[in-house]
């Protein structure tokens, strides 16, 4: 039994008595659980503020001859500051009034001294098993509740989401950019069994058709020229988690079928290395273009389109769905409200008129407009005045060209750039389709002068 993040649970044993914690910690460690034990209970409240556990182990009768109500009153104090960590009391008598005392303070189980091995590891698997069941709880309903919608398109995605997310097939999302892929991807890994591993992203569009397979597959130092050293790649990184391939539908076709190799023999060779690696991991796609049209075309081959669309699941525009946009609006504003400890409304006409508005960036650019209103206007109230100058943004600056001398050609390349991207709210592919180069193309140059843009 592990914890969410997969390191061994960590039990506290809160006993006076110096062998007894000796001997539940070596009882402890051959479980795989780390055990630390404090002997003065009074400091266990500060320890666990700086010692994160999974469950504690509570005698309650510190001193020979106490009644047990000092045990009590530590008890008390650990449910105070750490509600969610559940504690197993010890009572050297037996005495069952003191153990429902115990219960009823919010212990979760109590057991006898002396103890039998067998029947207090049950115990303790038991609790663990039962904390780590309420954690996933926690995660399975951020993860699916962090995806806004009452539509009923936005519902059928969640219930297929449900479905799709415990099997192991992998997964093309597609949809216009900004409406959620990739909030999609990492659901379906929380909800996964492979929940407790990486998730990790991969932006193909992003990545030179030259690095590919050492971005993908890593290097042994000496590969090439500038390999250095050794470099884990994203399978690696991903192992036993999930690799979210986003734009997949801009990946060159010979790496395409590197890629495809890849997934057909679940194994990949490292460049300069010599044996192929065992991979096991889950592949999630997705992209805002047609890969049937692609592979009419053959710019995408077809053989790895049936392989990374065994389950598919697309996501609508916002324009189809416009009835959730007040929906997003209060849930973007909310948001802020927690962060920012202010309680910003947004007035009734104007979530009407949101609603109207179109949004080509999708809910990225919905999302940029809320902020930048509540962020901006620094009001509590929000009309559609104050809504207005941040939909329209415009490209300053542009129009009037410089003379000779006045900039240099970089300058003017990161003018441009910022400004498409601003307009675009983040949006690389409308940013891209503006300034008339590719996607890959915008990549590169923004890596290039180091642009920092919102996305
Ligand atoms: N249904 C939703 N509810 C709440 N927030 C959402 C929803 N869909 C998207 N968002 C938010 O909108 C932004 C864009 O979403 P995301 O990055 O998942 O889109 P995408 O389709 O992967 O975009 P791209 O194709 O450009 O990579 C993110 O901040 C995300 O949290």
């Amino acid at each position: 039994m592990k914890s969410k993040y997969m390191q061994p649970n960590k039990i506290l044993i809160l006993d006076d008595d110096e062998t007894v914690c000796q001997s539940l910690r070596y009882l402890f460690v051959k479980q795989g659980w780390e055990a630390q034990w404090l002997t003065n209970p009074l400091n266990a409240v500060a320890f666990i503020e700086n010692n994160p556990i999974d469950l504690i182990l509570l005698d309650l009768n510190f001193r020979v001859g106490t009644d047990g109500k000092e045990g009590l009153g530590i008890l008390k104090e650990i449910k105070k500051h750490f509600k969610e960590i559940p504690v197993i009391l010890f009572t050297a008598w037996g005495s069952m009034q003191l153990a429902i005392d115990g219960m009823k303070l919010g212990a979760v189980d109590f057991l006898t001294k002396p103890w039998n091995n067998e029947h207090l590891v049950a115990t303790i698997t038991t609790q663990l098993q039962l904390k780590s069941k309420s954690e996933q709880k926690d995660i399975v309903h951020s993860s699916l509740d962090a995806i806004i919608g009452a539509s009923e398109v936005v519902q059928s995605v969640k219930d297929w989401i449900v479905k799709v997310a415990p099997t192991d097939a992998t997964v093309l999302i597609t949809g216009e950019s900004g409406t959620g892929k990739e909030l999609v991807a990492q659901a379906i890994h929380d909800l996964s069994h492979r929940k407790n591993h990486p998730f990790v992203k991969v932006n193909l569009g992003a990545i030179p058709e030259g690095l590919f397979e050492s971005e993908l597959f890593g290097h042994k130092k000496g590969a090439f020229t500038s390999a250095v050293s050794d470099r884990e790649g994203r399978f690696k990184l991903a192992e036993k988690g999930t690799l979210f391939l986003d734009e997949i539908g801009d990946l060159a076709l010979s790496s395409q079928v590197k890629l495809l190799r890849v997934l057909q023999e679940k194994t990949f060779e490292p460049l300069g290395g010599s044996k192929p690696v065992q991979t096991d991991v889950r592949v999630i796609s997705a992209t805002h273009k047609s890969l049937p049209d692609m592979v009419i075309h053959q710019t995408f081959r077809e053989d790895l389109f049936y392989r990374v669309n065994l389950l598919h699941i697309h996501l609508p525009s916002l324009h189809e769905r416009k009835e959730d946009i007040p929906l997003l609006v209060n849930y973007f504003v909310m948001q802020l409200n927690n962060n920012t400890k202010q309680q910003v409304r947004v007035e009734e006409h104007a979530l009407e008129w949101l609603s109207k508005q179109l949004y080509p960036g999708n809910i990225r650019q919905l999302k940029n407009c809320v902020e930048r209103t509540v962020l901006l206007s620094a009001k509590k109230s929000l009309g559609i005045k104050d809504f207005k100058p941040h939909l329209e943004a415009k490209l300053t600056g542009v129009a009037k060209f410089p003379k000779v001398g006045e900039v240099t050609l970089d300058e003017m390349e990161i003018q441009l750039i910022k400004n498409a991207l601003e307009f675009y709210s983040g949006n690389i592919t409308d940013a891209a389709r503006a300034l008339g180069i590719t996607r890959s193309s915008l990549y590169r140059r923004i890596e290039k002068h180091k642009i920092q843009y919102e996305s």
